[in-house]
């Protein structure tokens, strides 16, 4: 059995300096020199369009991709310099499928923590209790070629765990699967966290990464625009909390003389047009909800009443808006 050090304990979970990977042929990066951390116990959240670079990272991060220049180190071992050990410590939930098909289940479990070591009594062991975990007893014996497609991810989720890494990869984890699946498998990455382990996952899905992310990197084009929690993210984007109101004027006043007795508390009003009576969007940054007494005065003052009230949250879509221009799909 390979000697395991204890190298890296208590440092990062993931190291990435000054990554750079072009494809043989291509006039371009995929990857474009990008550096980040992953912290130990975090779900780090890759977010960006496709062709971004997302897969190719994860396939530098997993010793599937050689990277063209830079370092990477997972849960302490340098990825390009000792690839056999970086995936002792690391699994990989790949966007599809490649479980084999002619084998059963439970054989791809247990055949995949054979490949890695795990004793004969404990691979069993873990096998049933993931099987159990993951929704799939009494499902172990079929073969794989019956499983439906959330099952399949189910299955991926928990081969990947037959080996007990610190850090699990996902890339596209609810890519194609339904409303419901993508739950389950959103519970499953949020218990992976709350047993100590490291998750990395790819999306395109703006309320993915939102979701399950501690903190996001916002990839595009091969370089990563910004790094930060969710929160931390959307705060910093200026004008981009809204608050609709619906107002009721009073007889004699104009629209226009309300939204312009309306213009000084926020930093932009529109008039929304569709709406039936005088409906108004303030923009604002930081929080809407602060916002609705001073509305209501102003509108008092006018002998306007406030008869409506939405308030819109930023979302990283609107982030990824304002930092390239385009949206996110
Ligand atoms: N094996 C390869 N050979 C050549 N070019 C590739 C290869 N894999 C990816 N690319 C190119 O590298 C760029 C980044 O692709 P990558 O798959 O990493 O992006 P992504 O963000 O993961 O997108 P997706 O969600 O579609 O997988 C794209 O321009 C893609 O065409």
């Amino acid at each position: 059995m390979a000697v395991v050090d204890a190298g890296g304990e208590g440092g990062a979970a993931v190291e990435v300096s000054d990554l750079v990977k072009r494809y043989p042929g291509r006039p371009a990066n995929a990857v474009d020199g990008i550096s980040f951390t992953v912290h130990r116990g975090e779900v780090f959240g890759l977010l960006g369009p496709n062709g971004a670079g997302k897969t190719t990272t994860l396939g530098v991060l997993t010793t599937r991709v050689l990277p063209t220049s830079g370092t990477v180190t997972v849960a302490g071992v340098d990825v390009a310099a000792d690839p056999v050990t970086a995936r002792s410590r690391l699994s990989v939930v790949p966007q599809r499928s490649n479980l084999d098909r002619a084998l059963t289940a439970r054989q791809n479990l247990v055949f995949h923590a054979a490949y890695h070591g795990v004793g004969r009594a404990e691979r069993n062991r873990r096998a049933d209790a993931l099987l159990e975990q993951l929704g799939l007893s009494g499902r172990g014996g079929d073969k794989v070629d019956d499983y439906s497609g959330g099952m399949a991810q189910r299955l991926l989720i928990a081969r990947a765990l037959m080996h007990a890494p610190q850090v699990v990869f996902l890339d596209e984890p609810s890519t194609g699967l339904d409303p419901q699946a993508r739950l389950f498998v959103w519970d499953r990455v949020r218990e992976l966290r709350a047993g100590g382990v490291t998750v990395v996952l790819t999306t395109h899905d703006m309320d993915e990464a939102a979701t399950l992310s501690d903190r996001v990197g916002i990839m595009d084009s091969g370089r990563l625009l910004a790094l930060d929690t969710p929160a931390a993210l959307t705060r910093a984007l200026p004008g981009s909390a809204t608050l609709d109101i619906d107002v009721e004027r009073a007889d004699g006043d104009t629209d226009e003389a309300v939204l312009a007795a309306l213009a000084p508390l926020a930093e932009r009003v529109e008039q929304v047009t569709d709406a039936a009576g005088l409906r108004a969007r303030l923009y604002l940054s930081g929080d809407a909800a602060a916002l609705v007494g001073p509305v209501s005065e102003a509108l008092g003052a006018r002998r306007a009443r406030l008869t409506g009230v939405r308030i819109g949250e930023p979302s990283l879509e609107d982030v990824f808006l304002s930092l390239t221009g385009r949206e996110l799909r």
